[in-house]
Parts: structure tokens; C-alpha cells; sequence
């Protein structure tokens, strides 16, 4: 199942130490953006998707986060990953597709495997033109700056906002349909994503952190 073109897509993600950590909660939080008009499901990790996927027919791109001290790479570092998660119900693997080192076999091959093996779309997660191009040309489907801000080559954007000029670069220079993903948290940075040519958005933190979203007023407010 495609992601369709113009779709808000939301990231129902929460780790350990949120209190909104669980399937139960993460499936409740994916049938509210549904209601909310969201036409695609980010969500990590086997068990939540599991849970999203027997409560919604929308496309969902599924992503396991496996952190490793020796690699930087943590999301769906691996085959294995990609295998359990396409097996929970994901429609379209998302992965780390930057140029970092990384246990295992290349990223261009894993992109390939993903998509001959267990017939899934590759969403890629990357941080730079380069990236994307490169991800393009192994065969992922998507391009996403999810990354942008999370390297050490782009860590000075994080401050920044969401990396437009990366979305307009790519939007301009790899044929495949781009997704803006990474900081887009007000309505009106999605409308800017869209008018640069973006194939859908990805919102998280904003949509679905409370706890984030709470120290935001409450900064506000001190
Ligand atoms: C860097 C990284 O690990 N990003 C993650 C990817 O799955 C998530 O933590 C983000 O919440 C997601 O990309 C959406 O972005 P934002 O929450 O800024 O709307």
C-alpha cells in the first residue's frame, strides 16, 4: 500500500521512559490521527504495529529502533529488523539510510533484500542530498529528511527548524516522491512543505508527545 500524494502521515512513537510507552496506547493514538484525517502511520517496533495494524487499514510505515553503542545507526538497523517488522503488519519499511557506519551488510543492499525478499517499499530516513540520491539509486521507494539534524554532519540544522532547503534539493534532483519528516510541528511548516513540492509529511513529536508538547507551554508560561 502506497503512500498517497498530500498525506499527513503521523508518528505514533514513544519510547521506554514515556509514559505513553505500549501498544495500547500507541494503537489509541494511531486511531485518533486517523479520525484527525492522518493517511499513514509511522511506528516503531514490532509489537506496536501489530497493535496499530488490527486497528486501522491505513498505510503504515513501520521502523524498529535498535540502538548499539559501537554504530550510530538505530533505525531498522538490519534484515532482521525489516523481516519482524513487515511480519507485524507493516506496509512500507522504514530505515537509516545515511552514509554512517553500520553493523552488517551496506544499506543499498539491505534496501534491495527488503524489497525482493519480503516484498516491502523502503522509506528512507537520510540527511543530505547525497544520501538521498544514493538511497534513490539502491531502490527506496521514499526519500525523507527525517534525518537532517541528526548526524554529526548536519547536527548544526537541529537548532534550525526543519531542513526546508534539504526538502527543496531533493524535491528538485531525485525523481521519487520526497517526504518531509523532522521538526515540521506547526501547521503552517506542513503548508510550506507542500508548496516546496513534498509528496506527503510526517509529523511526530507535535501530534503525539504530550510530554514534549507540555514542556513547551510550560516554558512558555516560566
Ligand atoms: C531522529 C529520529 O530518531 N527521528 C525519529 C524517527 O522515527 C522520531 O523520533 C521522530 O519523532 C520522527 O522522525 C518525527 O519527527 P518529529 O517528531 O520531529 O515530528
Amino acid at each position: 500500500m502506497q503512500i498517497p500524494k498530500g498525506a499527513l502521515v503521523v508518528s505514533c512513537q514513544a519510547r521506554a521512559d514515556n509514559p505513553l510507552h505500549g501498544p495500547v496506547y500507541m494503537s489509541a493514538m494511531a486511531r485518533a490521527a486517523e479520525a484527525g484525517g492522518a493517511r499513514g502511520i509511522r511506528a516503531n517496533g514490532a509489537d506496536d504495529i501489530k497493535a496499530i495494524r488490527a486497528v486501522t487499514a491505513l498505510p503504515i510505515i513501520g521502523i524498529a529502533k535498535v540502538w548499539d553503542d559501537r554504530f550510530p545507526v538505530y533505525i531498522t538497523p538490519g534484515f532482521a529488523q525489516a523481516t519482524e517488522i513487515a511480519a507485524a503488519g507493516a506496509d512500507i519499511v522504514g530505515l537509516d539510510a545515511t552514509a554512517r557506519p553500520r553493523d552488517g551488510e551496506p544499506v543499498e543492499r539491505l534496501i534491495g533484500r527488503i524489497r525482493r525478499e519480503l516484498g516491502r517499499e523502503v522509506f528512507a530516513d537520510i540527511a543530505t542530498l547525497e544520501e538521498g540520491r544514493a538511497a534513490h539509486a539502491a531502490g527506496a521507494t521514499y526519500i525523507a529528511t527525517t534525518l537532517s539534524g541528526y548526524t554529526e554532519e548536519t547536527a548544526s540544522r537541529k537548532a534550525e527548524g526543519p531542513d526546508l532547503e534539504l526538502l527543496s534539493a531533493l524535491v528538485a534532483q531525485v525523481p521519487a516522491p520526497i517526504v518531509a519528516e523532522g521538526r515540521f510541528d506547526t501547521p503552517d511548516l506542513v503548508a510550506e512543505a507542500f508548496r516546496r513540492g513534498a509528496h506527503a509529511v510526517v509529523v511526530g513529536t507535535a501530534i503525539t508527545n504530550p510530554r514534549e508538547i507540555t514542556r513547551k507551554f510550560v516554558q512558555a508560561a516560566s
